[in-house]
C-alpha cells in the first residue's frame, strides 16, 4: 500500500493522540483585538475535557481596525482591499501567535494544532439579504495556509461554511462548545455572550438535545462602541460611565425595539449589517429624538442590548434557568444591572463560576471545534446542522 504523504501522515498522528495541544483563535465584531487561547484537550464529543493553560487577547492597532472597518459589515468596498486583508490578515494573526508562544515560553512543536475564526466582514443569511436563489452566506477572511506556514502549525479554519453547506446561517457555533462544555445534568442553564452581537444557548436541565436553543439575540456592544467613538472619541464605554451620566430615553427605545428581527422566531442569526449607526439614526427618527443629548443615546443603547436579551428569555426560555454571562458586555456593569432588574427571578454570574474564563470563551470554542474536526464526531442536537467543522491547512 503506498505510503501516506508527510502531511497526512501528521494529521493522522495528532488525530490519534490521547491529549492534544491547540491554540483557539477568535476575532470577533468588536474588532477589540484577536483572542489567543492555549488548550489541552484530551477526548472528544461530548467525552471532552478541555483545560484553558494560557489566554491572551493582543488589542489591535488603530490603523489595523481602520484597515478592517473600510470593508466590514459594508455593501460596497474596495475589493483589491479584501484581497489583500484576507492574506495580510492570515500572516498577522500568525505573528501575534507566535509572540504569545514567546511570551508563555512555549515552543510552537509542542502545540498540534490552531483553530481560527478570522474576521467576519460580512454576514448575510437569507434573513438579511433576501436575494432569490441566492443562500445564506457569511465571509470570514484571515487565510489559514498563512497562519499554517509562518507558525509550522497544522491549522484548521473557516469554519462557519461547512455549517452553512448543511443548512445551518453558520452562527451561532457557541451551539457546539456549549453542548460540550456547559450542560450539567439536573440544571437548566442559559449561556450567554455578550460580544458585538449578543447570543445564548440554552442547555435544558435533563439533557433533552431537542430542547437546546441556540441563537443569536440582537446587538451586544456594537452600537455602544460605535456612538462611544462618535460621540466621546472612546473606543467603549468602560465602566458604563457615559451610560451611568445619562437617561434612558423611552421613545428611542421603544423604536430600536421596533424591528421584524425581533419578532422572528430563533435560531436566528444578525450582526453589524443590521444594527448599524443607520439603524439607531432611523430609530430616532421616528421616535423624534434626533437631538437628544448623546450620553442619554449610550444609556439608551445600553438599555436596548440588555432589553433585547431579557425580552428573549422571556419570549423563550424557562423560567429559573440560571444564567452565565460570557464576552465584553459582562464587564458593562449598566447592560447588567439594567439585566438584573428585568430579570429579576433569574439568577445571573458570569461563566467564571463554571470555570471557564468569560473573556476566553469564544476562542476555546474555535479551539474545540478544532479538536472535534480531528478527533470528534458530528454532534446531533435537535435539528442544527450535525457536521464536523474547518478545513485544514498544512505547514508544509
Ligand atoms: N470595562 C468595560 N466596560 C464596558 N464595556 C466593556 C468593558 N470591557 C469590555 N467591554 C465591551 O466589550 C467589547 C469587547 O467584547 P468581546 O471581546 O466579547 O467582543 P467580540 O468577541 O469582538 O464580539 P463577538 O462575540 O460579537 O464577535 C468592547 O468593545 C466593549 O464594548
Ligand atoms: C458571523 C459571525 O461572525 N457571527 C458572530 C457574531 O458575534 C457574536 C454572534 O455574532 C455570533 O453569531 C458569532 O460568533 C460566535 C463566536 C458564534 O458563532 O457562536
Amino acid at each position: 500500500m503506498a505510503q501516506l504523504n508527510k502531511n497526512l501522515q501528521h494529521l493522522f498522528t495528532i488525530a490519534q493522540k490521547p491529549a492534544r495541544i491547540g491554540i483557539g483563535l477568535m476575532s470577533g465584531t468588536s474588532l477589540d483585538g484577536l483572542d489567543i487561547a492555549l488548550c489541552q484537550f484530551t477526548g472528544s464529543g461530548l467525552q471532552t475535557q478541555c483545560e484553558l493553560l494560557q489566554f491572551m487577547t493582543i488589542p489591535y492597532q488603530d490603523f489595523f481596525k481602520s484597515e478592517v472597518r473600510s470593508v466590514f459589515s459594508r455593501r460596497q468596498v474596495d475589493l483589491e482591499k479584501v484581497c489583500l486583508l484576507n492574506d495580510f490578515i492570515g500572516n498577522y494573526h500568525a505573528e501575534l501567535v507566535l509572540q504569545a508562544l514567546g511570551q508563555w515560553a512555549i515552543d510552537t512543536a509542542d502545540v498540534d494544532f490552531i483553530a481560527s475564526h478570522g474576521q467576519t466582514i460580512y454576514h448575510a443569511p437569507k434573513r438579511l439579504h433576501r436575494q432569490e436563489g441566492y443562500p445564506n452566506a457569511s465571509l470570514q477572511i484571515g487565510d489559514g495556509d498563512h497562519i499554517a506556514v509562518k507558525t509550522g502549525i497544522l491549522t484548521i479554519s473557516d469554519f462557519r461554511q461547512k455549517q452553512m453547506a448543511a443548512g445551518g446561517e453558520g452562527a451561532p457555533l457557541a451551539l457546539y462548545g456549549d453542548v460540550l462544555l456547559g450542560s450539567k445534568a439536573g440544571e437548566d442553564r442559559i449561556l450567554i455572550n455578550i460580544g458585538g452581537i449578543s447570543n445564548l444557548t440554552y442547555l435544558p436541565v435533563n439533557g433533552d438535545m431537542s430542547k437546546v436553543l441556540c441563537s443569536d439575540i440582537g446587538p451586544g456592544n456594537t452600537l455602544i462602541d460605535v456612538f462611544s467613538r462618535n460621540y466621546f472619541n472612546k473606543a467603549f464605554d468602560e465602566d458604563s460611565a457615559i451610560a451611568f451620566s445619562g437617561e434612558v430615553n423611552e421613545g428611542l427605545l421603544n423604536s430600536l425595539l421596533k424591528h421584524p428581527f425581533f419578532g422572528e422566531k430563533p435560531p436566528k442569526t444578525t450582526g453589524p449589517e443590521l444594527f448599524n449607526e443607520e439603524y439607531v439614526r432611523k430609530a430616532q427618527e421616528r421616535s423624534g429624538t434626533s437631538h437628544i443629548d448623546p450620553k442619554d443615546i449610550i444609556a439608551t443603547l445600553s438599555a436596548f442590548t440588555a432589553k433585547a436579551i431579557a425580552d428573549f428569555t422571556r419570549a423563550y426560555l424557562p423560567k429559573g434557568a440560571k444564567m452565565f454571562v460570557s464576552g465584553g458586555g459582562a464587564k458593562n456593569p449598566f447592560v447588567m444591572q439594567y439585566l438584573e432588574k428585568r430579570l429579576y427571578r433569574t439568577t445571573i454570574a458570569d461563566t467564571a463560576a463554571l470555570g471557564i474564563n468569560p473573556d476566553a470563551k469564544e476562542a476555546i470554542l474555535f479551539a474545540l471545534l478544532g479538536n472535534e474536526a480531528l478527533a470528534g464526531e458530528p454532534l446531533v442536537v435537535g435539528d442544527n446542522p450535525s457536521v464536523l467543522m474547518g478545513k485544514f491547512s498544512f505547514a508544509e
